[in-house]
């Protein structure tokens, strides 16, 4: 996989990027993500063109933030990596 190896804070968003083999990687990342996001109650606004995935993050209850909600998704999307 390559990815741009970081989540960079951009206009109250962690953002990083990704990018797989191709469509079957990219999107078994993405269930994989979806299962921990609703394990907790935390989910992706995020893209997804073939092999790659763009995910955002921050947290609508506290008025379109980042929060540690967003720091610790992000924690754990970069553990199922
Ligand atoms: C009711 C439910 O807990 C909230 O809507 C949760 C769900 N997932 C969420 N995800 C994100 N990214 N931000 C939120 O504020 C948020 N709120």
């Amino acid at each position: 996989m390559q990815n741009n190896n970081m989540w960079t804070n951009e206009n109250n968003q962690l953002h990083r990027s990704f990018q797989f083999k191709d469509f079957r990687e990219a999107f078994a990342f993405m269930t994989r993500v979806a299962l921990t996001a609703e394990k907790m109650d935390h989910h992706p606004y995020w893209t997804n063109v073939y092999n790659k995935v763009d995910i955002y993050l921050n947290t609508h209850d506290a008025g379109n933030i980042v929060t540690a909600k967003d720091h610790a998704l992000a924690k754990a999307i970069d553990d199922l990596l």
